[in-house]
């Protein structure tokens, strides 16, 4: 009992009762176990030294003045949780040496906190929200071995990290900006730790700085010259001597097994080494670090010897995890519908790349390859495809890749390694419909004339028709900003089926929630043809009025016909017409999905509509064009 009265017990139901909202944990005052052996603790003398909740669902808040009143603890992960809010003020911890924050949902800015502990040799922030700058002070902490603060929404420029102790480091996917600072230590690391910020610039990642004014704000820094490396140079960076001429199908699958291999090569002795000297470097050191700590007492010594014994193991599972990736990364992208190999990994890499958002699944570049094309890649958020293995996005990609129709972006190719998932489509160049509707940086929005409205309709009747119809699948993501516009304004279907290997996320967004139909509204049902029909319908009435779904009223249909008036009051256009539209709109929204038309029948009737008016006009369609 005296045991579970305890500050540091106390301290652990503090977090539990705000992170766990799920109880997922079981920490309990009641139960007969003590603290010290509650799942994920480990302590020392009554104190706990490292706590390891590590994918556990923790669905809440990281709650201050909980796991903080740890004063003895060296090591603490959280990783792979879905924790919220802000990392709160940790600075009571002064003993920490490894933290992984990893794979949650936190916000709010670097925890700078974290600055002032000085035995720090771990930071893992990675797959988070946070935002900000990177705090120069990180670059003081000399013990610092391994940082990871990918994939996250930091901005600014890069602090001039210099510790000869840091043997990983990985900033990507980030917005950081401005040149790579040139540092012994920053030079160790190759390109992939630098990757997919937009606005970055410097030798490592093979981008020019432009020293002069940037006309279009800090975005315009992105476009840089294309890289002047090509594969064959690629190849030789690594010692390969290229063979003679080959047929260029040949020749290009050969270059790029060959540049994998390479790399591959390049990289695992240039990981094992620096492990292997990390670790020899790490055993000579403990007897000194034993030896410092003494002041402490025989017993406090003897406790940082195991601890340290057990970081190692730990940081040598990570350093093994990151090499994998690293290895794998080598490997190739694998193209869709026996299409040939046009570009590779290695050239996507070095591509200048600009971000164009982040949606529900993952993050979208335009890249700009060093043979001119322009490529779409859509970075897939690994937590969110985490049920999804191997041979399970392979067989779907495999799928997805067979499809192509002149209103679908045909994806071009796809590649994954254990956590990375890429897929390259094509990019389009004139917009999204969404921008077409409610307008963007150089449109102004204002609803469109009820022909095109028809147009765009049966464009993408004729896209969802075809992924329903001749392949069993469904889109599951439908809405405006999926629907791109080709060279010719035709209306082409993005982010198909992809839907399908995402965990179900709660929906929070007001528009997201009005598409979906009522029966997945509320539960964990996967999307189906006729749930489709239901948001084909939301697009439609999204498309006919100006407005976003959440703007949708639900009305009787003399009333909705009244309201869709109103909201295009100058249209001056053709009521009857209209109302055939908004019929077809109508019946998609039918709660029951039984009820609802296929894509096939609204087909039909958008071209008894269309037929309708060409016989009254005597004109014929002049828009049959292809993505
Ligand atoms: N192939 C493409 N060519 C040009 N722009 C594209 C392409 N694919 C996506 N985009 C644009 O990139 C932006 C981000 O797309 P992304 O798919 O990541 O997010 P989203 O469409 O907002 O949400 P979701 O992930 O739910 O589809 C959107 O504005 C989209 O219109």
């Amino acid at each position: 009992a005296k045991l579970l009265t305890s500050p540091e017990a106390t301290a652990l139901l503090g977090f539990q009762s705000k992170a766990d909202l799920r109880n997922h944990l079981g920490f309990s005052r009641n139960a007969s176990i003590p603290f010290c052996d509650w799942q994920g603790v480990t302590c020392y003398q009554q104190k706990v030294v490292r706590l390891i909740l590590e994918d556990l669902s923790l669905g809440g808040v990281f709650a201050p003045n909980t796991l903080s009143q740890l004063g003895q603890l060296r090591v603490l992960s959280l990783q792979n949780n879905s924790l919220t809010g802000p990392i709160p003020d940790l600075s009571a911890l002064v003993n920490l040496k490894t933290l992984f924050l990893d794979h949650n949902f936190f916000t709010g800015s670097f925890p700078v906190s974290t600055l002032s502990f000085h035995r720090l040799r771990t930071l893992d922030l990675s797959y988070n929200n946070l935002t900000g700058n990177i705090p120069n002070s990180l670059a003081y902490l000399d013990r610092l071995y391994y940082l990871r603060l990918d994939r996250n929404w930091f901005n600014g420029t890069i602090p001039p990290f210099n510790q000869s102790s840091l043997k990983t480091f990985n900033i990507s996917g980030n917005n950081l900006t401005g040149a790579i600072p040139v540092t012994p230590t920053l030079q160790r690391f190759d390109f992939s730790s630098f990757l997919w910020n937009p606005g970055l610039c410097g030798e490592i990642i093979h981008k020019e700085c432009h020293p002069g004014p940037h006309f279009f704000g800090p975005t315009a820094a992105v476009v840089a010259p294309p890289p002047t490396v090509v594969l064959g140079q690629s190849a030789e960076e690594h010692g390969v001597e290229l063979a003679q001429p080959q047929p260029i199908s040949k020749q290009h699958k050969r270059t790029a097994i060959i540049i994998g291999f390479s790399t591959g090569v390049f990289v695992l002795i240039g990981s094992l080494l620096c492990f292997v000297l990390a670790v020899r470097k790490q055993t000579d050191k403990k007897q000194s670090t034993a030896a410092a700590e003494s002041d402490d007492g025989a017993a406090a010594a003897q406790a940082a010897a195991v601890i340290q014994m057990e970081q190692e193991t730990e940081l040598e599972e990570k350093v093994k995890r990151v090499q994998g990736m690293q290895v794998a990364k080598s490997g190739n992208l694998i193209f869709c519908a026996g299409e040939a190999q046009l570009y590779s990994l290695d050239q996507l890499m070095r591509a200048s790349a600009e971000l164009l958002g982040r949606g529900t699944v993952g993050t979208t570049y335009k890249a700009v390859l060093d043979n001119r094309t322009v490529v779409t890649v859509k970075r897939l958020d690994a937590g969110k495809l985490a049920a999804t293995t191997k041979e399970m996005f392979e067989q779907h990609m495999e799928s997805v890749g067979g499809l192509r129709h002149p209103n679908l972006v045909p994806l071009r190719a796809y590649f994954q390694a254990k956590e990375e998932r890429l897929l390259i489509y094509d990019f389009q160049s004139n917009g999204s419909l969404f921008s077409l509707i409610h307008g963007s940086k150089s449109t102004r929005a204002k609803p469109l004339h009820w022909t095109s409205c028809l147009k765009i309709a049966e464009d993408v009747a004729q896209g969802l028709s075809y992924i329903h119809q001749a392949w069993r699948l469904v889109h599951g993501n439908l809405k405006s900003t999926n629907v791109l516009l080709g060279p010719d304004f035709e209306a082409c279907l993005a982010d198909y089926c992809l839907a399908a290997l995402v965990t179900s996320v709660h929906e929070e967004d007001p528009d997201g929630i009005a598409r979906k139909p009522p029966e997945i509204r509320n539960s964990n049902h996967q999307a189906t043809s006729k749930s489709d029909v239901f948001t084909y319908g939301v697009l439609l009435l999204e498309l006919l009025s100006g407005k976003p779904p959440s703007q949708h009223p639900l009305l009787a249909p003399d009333e909705m016909m009244h309201w869709l008036r109103s909201c295009r009051e100058d249209d001056g256009g053709d009521d009857e017409r209209l109302g055939m539209l908004l019929e077809v709109a109508i019946s998609c929204s039918l709660s029951s999905p039984e009820q609802r038309p296929t894509m096939w029948q609204i087909l039909k009737m958008l071209q008894e509509i269309k037929e309708a008016v060409l016989m009254e006009n005597g004109e014929l369609d002049p828009l049959s064009r292809t993505c």
